[in-house]
Order: structure tokens, then C-alpha cells, then sequence
């Protein structure tokens, strides 16, 4: 027919999103649970404490540069996404790759003892000190909570993230109605399975759970702002360039 099956584009659509999840998310869910209870040690604890604040900054932007490498790919592989002029493809990461990195975060989350995954053990947020921004980390630690509280599947996570890159209200976009028809198409796409999931009811939750990144992410780039004044030696050389081109 002269209409194309929406019904078999969003499925298609839903199913390259899952895929592409599944293979940039650096390690899966299963493989987390297996390490849960791998904990830091009292000596390893006081090693991260003792750190200097640029020494922690250093490793833990090194991290985060690796994450949105990951956050990187899997926005490539969405269906519309590189139609979009190399400049808005730049502009929805810059400003949303850093939201996927904290939605990704809660998968690694443990709720029980409020720990989350970071150099190959599970962190209580005291392992971050010497980073000397206590707020962020909480808000970090918060939010990771709030999404873990949601229970969202993996195909859940996946489409949300999709749409939380894909934002036809980021500033600076030179094509805003392409990104809106990217944007209408991952929505439907998000909507259709939550329907099939028979949980209608969270989708105000997960655009509740959008408006918290985007002020969370604010106060993220302002402690970068502020750490890049403090120690521009390390923000300026010792940063991977990537992080300097998505976050400086
Ligand atoms: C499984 N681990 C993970 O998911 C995260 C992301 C990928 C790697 N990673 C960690 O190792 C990790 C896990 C938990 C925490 Cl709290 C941290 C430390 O997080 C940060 C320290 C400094 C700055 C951070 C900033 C700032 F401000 F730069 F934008 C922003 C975010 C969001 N997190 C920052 C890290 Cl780096």
C-alpha cells in the first residue's frame, strides 16, 4: 500500500535501538550481578581518599571519556541519527551524551548498599572524596537510585536513552525539524513498548526522570567549569581530547 506499516517500522525501529544498546553498553547486567558484592577494601577505600583532587578528577574523566565513547557509537547506530548534519550530531552529544552516561549508571547501581560500579568493584559514594564535589556525587548516587526504582528493562533503557540524545530542543541545532522527525519516531517507538509492557504509566515518570538530567547535567558541566579553572593543567593536557571536545 502507499502507506508504509508503521507498526512494522516501529518494531524494526524498537529492535536496531535494543541492538544497539546492547552492544555499546560497555558490560551487561548480568555480568554486574555476578560482582555485586565486590566491595573495596578499608585499604583501597583510604588509597582513593588519599588521591589528590586532579589525580581523582584525571582517572575519573578517563572513565567518563570511555563511557561516552560507548554513548558515542550507539547514537550513530539509531535509525536517523547520521541523516542529521554533522554539526546537530555534535550538538544533541554534547549536550545529551553525559544524560545517557547517568541513565547507563543506574544499570550499575546496587540499590541494597548503595554502590555503584567504578574501577571494577562496587563504590560507596566516601570512595569519592577527594574529588572534593560531595553534591555531585550525591546527585549522582540519587539519581542513579530514582531510575533503579523504576525497574526499567533493558529495551526500556534503551529506547529511553535513545530519546533522551535524540531532543529536538537542544540549543544550537541547524535542522531542528529533521531531529523533531528522528524525535517523533524513537517517541512512538518508546510509547509502543511500554505498551506492549502493559506500563503506559511510566512514560510521565521517564520524561519526570528527562527534566531532572537536564538540571543535573547542568550542575555537572558547572563542576567541570570549575575544576578546568582550578587545575587547567590537567583539564587542558591530561583530559582525553574527546571529553575536552564534548565538555570544554
Ligand atoms: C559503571 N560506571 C559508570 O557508569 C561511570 C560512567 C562510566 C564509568 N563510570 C565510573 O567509573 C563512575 C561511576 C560512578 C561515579 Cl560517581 C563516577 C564518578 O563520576 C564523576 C566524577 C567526576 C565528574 C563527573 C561528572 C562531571 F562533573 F565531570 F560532569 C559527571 C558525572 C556523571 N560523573 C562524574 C564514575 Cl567516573
Amino acid at each position: 500500500s502507499i502507506y508504509a506499516h508503521p507498526l512494522r517500522n516501529i518494531d524494526e525501529l524498537c529492535a536496531s535501538i535494543v541492538r544497539s544498546h546492547r552492544e555499546t553498553s560497555q558490560c551487561r547486567v548480568e555480568e554486574l550481578q555476578a560482582l555485586r558484592w565486590k566491595l573495596f577494601s578499608r585499604e583501597e577505600i583510604q588509597a582513593y581518599q588519599s588521591k589528590t583532587v586532579d589525580e581523582m578528577w584525571q582517572h575519573c574523566a578517563i572513565q567518563l571519556t570511555d563511557a561516552v565513547q560507548y554513548v558515542v557509537e550507539f547514537a550513530k547506530r539509531i535509525p536517523g541519527f547520521r541523516m542529521l548534519s554533522q554539526n546537530d550530531q555534535i550538538a544533541l552529544l554534547k549536550t545529551g551524551s553525559m544524560e545517557v552516561v547517568l541513565v547507563r549508571m543506574s544499570r550499575y547501581f546496587n540499590t541494597e548498599n548503595n554502590t555503584v560500579f567504578f574501577d571494577g568493584k562496587f563504590a560507596g559514594a566516601e570512595v569519592f572524596k577527594s574529588l572534593a564535589c560531595g553534591d555531585l556525587i550525591a546527585a549522582v548516587f540519587d539519581f542513579a537510585h530514582d531510575m533503579c526504582a523504576l525497574k526499567l528493562t533493558e529495551q526500556q533503557i534503551a529506547l529511553f536513552t535513545a530519546l533522551v540524545l535524540i531532543n529536538a530542543d537542544r540549543p544550537c541545532l541547524e535542522d531542528r525539524g529533521r531531529v523533531q522527525r528522528v524525535q517523533r519516531n524513537v517517541e512512538l517507538g518508546l510509547t509502543h513498548i511500554l505498551h506492549r509492557d502493559n506500563q503506559d504509566n511510566l512514560l510521565h515518570k521517564l520524561y519526570q526522570r528527562m527534566a531532572v538530567l537536564r538540571s543535573l547535567c547542568r550542575l555537572h558541566i558547572e563542576k567541570l567549569h570549575w575544576f578546568s579553572q582550578r587545575y587547567p593543567l590537567t583539564a587542558h593536557s591530561l583530559f582525553p581530547p574527546l571529553y575536552k571536545e564534548l565538555f570544554a
